[in-house]
């Protein structure tokens, strides 16, 4: 099960190919930029000479005026361009790595820090924008014109071009060491930087426990111990790159030192002209700037690369299995997709809008067909990957209508089971099968358009009411949409909210109460018209009366289709068509109500330790069968 790592990297080639045209472009301008530079001493050189004739000023102060126009004009259009092919290499990054998260296992999701999933997608990858267009085009353009200065100046003075090259290539080893240092920092910041997005994250998402925990000075201080690790990597970082610029600069100035002394002394002997000295010394004057760039470059070029390890362990994240798109669970799919991201914007018909091939997504509309087996469970095993077994073995089926009751105690392994139905997870060994066909080789929205799913603590986008309800179903119609609101006697709520439907929820649905939230997330699944409706505890959160009416809606529901939930109140168990008592990853009983009552040990403690104050009350009145008295009126009530 794990990670395929072969094959999944962000290339610089793979990454800046879609832009070649315009990094070609932005390096010819470049070049020309160069050779623009490249011509001013030489003009220089011209003018020094005419002073020296006594000859008109006018043509070459006029090529030079020329050259410092085309110079910067050149320049600065060439850095757009290179600006904006890293702005887009940049966008593509995001794009292809966000479809990765997207569509990665959730159990991916549960063991990495979405901070610091957020932090690569974020912050690492604005790092390449300088280190792949900038870096690499003044790179290409700065080599040009230090070679282009270096022949002109073995013309003009092969002696004194030797002893520059002699202190310069000093310098070169120097950066180059540099430079490998400062990549392996690099590497070690961006990481503490994730870190610390990732324990900002962990905090800002439990706000509401740090306060009730009064930990905030507890926190803060946790976050300021990231805080002092990303700064303290990135002092490494900041020290190795300001070393590079200056170790160029001595350098450069020791060979204006050697260059000065031996070409001073050779044209007081006549070996060498004013104005070839001249020339030749503004050529070296004129090697600092582009070699000052090449080692700020290369410094550049290093984080970027120490960047992209970070986003290649993202694009390596498992992905969704999905048999019909011919992708696997095992990172396969990464292979495909994720080593060619020169069309890496991923077609969006790709993401699941929720347009399932479910065909009427009327939610009220009778199913084809209510008898028989929907679902089936053949003797699955199955255990979290850190952990020992979880079932073992289970056997058993879902009809294809009514409802289906997990009752056990706390670990028993009844999420689990749901888990498995959604294909969130796949049994290791064993079959769970829909309509005959085993999960795992149906395609994967076509499963989740049949089979709705409401978690524990149901996920409430921020957007507005209708929204959430929609979400599943973008394209329901306003009728559908009101049959799924009605299902899920949510009528009164909306009402009275201030701008009814169209009310904002606020971050993770704060607005709304708990109850109000699970009931928006029924209304969203039935709106995709299930044929397998999944309720894990979903009922939990609701005040009596809303719970009665769910209660209904559910037991509603369940005649023309299949639901299985799993109910901590015991009212909603007590009316199941069937209910499995799973205990420790095995069922254990099956039954109805009465049946178990009568024959199960541990169904008669559970009923008598979990039934909830309020349904006490409700069935302290009329109390029949020893044991279970309060439960048993209650189902007759
Ligand atoms: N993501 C996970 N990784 C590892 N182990 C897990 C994971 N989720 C659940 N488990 C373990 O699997 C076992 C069954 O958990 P499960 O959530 O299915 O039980 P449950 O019957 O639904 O419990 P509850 O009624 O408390 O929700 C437990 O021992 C739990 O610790």
């Amino acid at each position: 099960m794990s990670a395929e790592e072969s094959g999944t990297s962000l290339r610089v080639r793979d990454l800046t190919r879609p832009y070649r045209g315009i990094l070609s472009v932005a390096i010819a301008l470049g070049v020309v930029a160069a050779l623009a530079s490249l011509a001013q001493p030489m003009g220089i050189g011209w003018l020094v000479d005419t002073v020296e004739r006594g000859g008109g000023l006018w043509s070459p102060i006029a090529l030079l005026v020329g050259l410092f126009c085309l110079d910067a004009f050149i320049g600065g259009l060439q850095s757009y361009l290179v600006g904006r092919a890293g702005e887009s290499v940049v966008r593509d990054v995001r794009f292809t790595l966000t479809g990765k998260l997207l569509r990665a296992t959730r159990r991916e999701h549960e063991e990495r820090p979405s901070g610091d999933l957020h932090a690569r997608v974020v912050t690492d990858t604005s790092l390449l924008k300088a280190a792949l267009t900038q870096s690499l085009a003044t790179m290409v353009v700065s080599a040009l014109m230090v070679v282009g200065g270096i022949l002109i100046m073995v013309v003009l003075d092969p002696l004194l071009l030797g002893l520059t090259l002699l202190c310069l290539s000093v310098a070169a080893v120097v950066t180059l060491l540099l430079a490998r240092k400062l990549r392996g920092a690099a590497q070690l910041n961006r990481s503490r930087v994730g870190a610390l997005g990732a324990d900002l994250n962990r905090a800002l998402s439990a706000i509401t426990t740090i306060k009730v925990s009064r930990a905030e000075e507890r926190e803060q201080r946790r976050l300021g111990t990231r805080m002092d690790e990303a700064y303290r990597t990135g002092l490494g970082v900041t020290k190795l790159n300001a070393m590079l610029a200056p170790t160029v600069s001595v350098g450069l100035q020791v060979s204006f030192a050697v260059v000065f002394a031996v070409g001073m002394s050779r044209v007081a002997t006549g070996g060498m002209s004013v104005a070839e000295f001249t020339s030749f010394v503004l050529y070296l004057f004129y090697l600092i700037t582009p070699l000052v760039a090449v080692s700020t470059a290369l410094g550049q070029l290093q984080q970027g690369l120490a960047a992209i390890t970070r986003l290649d362990e993202v694009l390596r994240i498992r992905q969704e299995r999905d048999s019909s798109a011919g992708n696997s669970e095992d990172g396969s799919e990464a292979e495909s997709s994720g080593t060619n991201t020169s069309n890496s914007r991923p077609d969006t018909g790709d993401i699941d809008t929720g347009d399932t091939d479910t065909g009427d997504t009327d939610p009220s509309a009778p199913r084809t067909g209510t008898a028989g087996t929907l679902a089936r469970f053949e003797d699955v095993r199955f255990g979290y990957e850190s952990g020992p077994e979880v079932l073992h073995g289970l056997t058993f089926e879902i009809p294809r209508s009514g409802l289906t009751a997990l009752v056990g105690p706390s670990g028993s392994g009844k999420s689990t089971i749901l888990t498995l139905l959604t294909r969130f997870d796949r049994p290791d060994s064993g079959t769970v099968t829909l309509d005959g066909t085993d999960v795992g080789e149906l395609e994967l929205t076509g499963l989740r358009g049949r089979v709705g799913y409401v978690q524990q603590d149901p996920a409430i986008l921020s957007g507005t009411v209708e929204e959430n309800i929609r979400y599943a179903n973008p394209d329901a119609t306003r009728e559908e949409l009101d049959e799924a609101v009605r299902l899920a006697d949510l009528g009164d709520v909306i009402a009275e909210l201030p701008d009814g439907m169209s009310t904002e929820v606020g971050q993770h649905g704060s607005k709304l109460s708990g109850g109000q939230r699970q009931r928006v997330a029924i209304a969203r699944m039935l709106l995709t018209n299930p044929d397998l409706l999944l309720l894990d505890e979903a009922t939990a959160q609701l005040d009596s009366n809303s719970e009665s009416a769910l209660r209904d809606t559910i037991h509603g529901v369940a005649e023309t289709r299949a639901v299985v939930a799993i109910a901590h109140r015991m009212s909603t168990v007590i009316e199941a068509d069937r209910i499995l008592v799973v205990e420790r990853g095995s069922i254990r009983a099956r039954g109805t109500h009465e049946e178990l009552l009568a024959t199960d040990e541990l169904y008669r403690t559970l009923v008598r330790t979990e039934i909830t104050d309020d349904e006490q009350q409700a069935s302290d009145s009329s109390t029949e069968e020893p044991g279970t008295p309060r439960l048993m009126s209650s189902k007759g009530a």
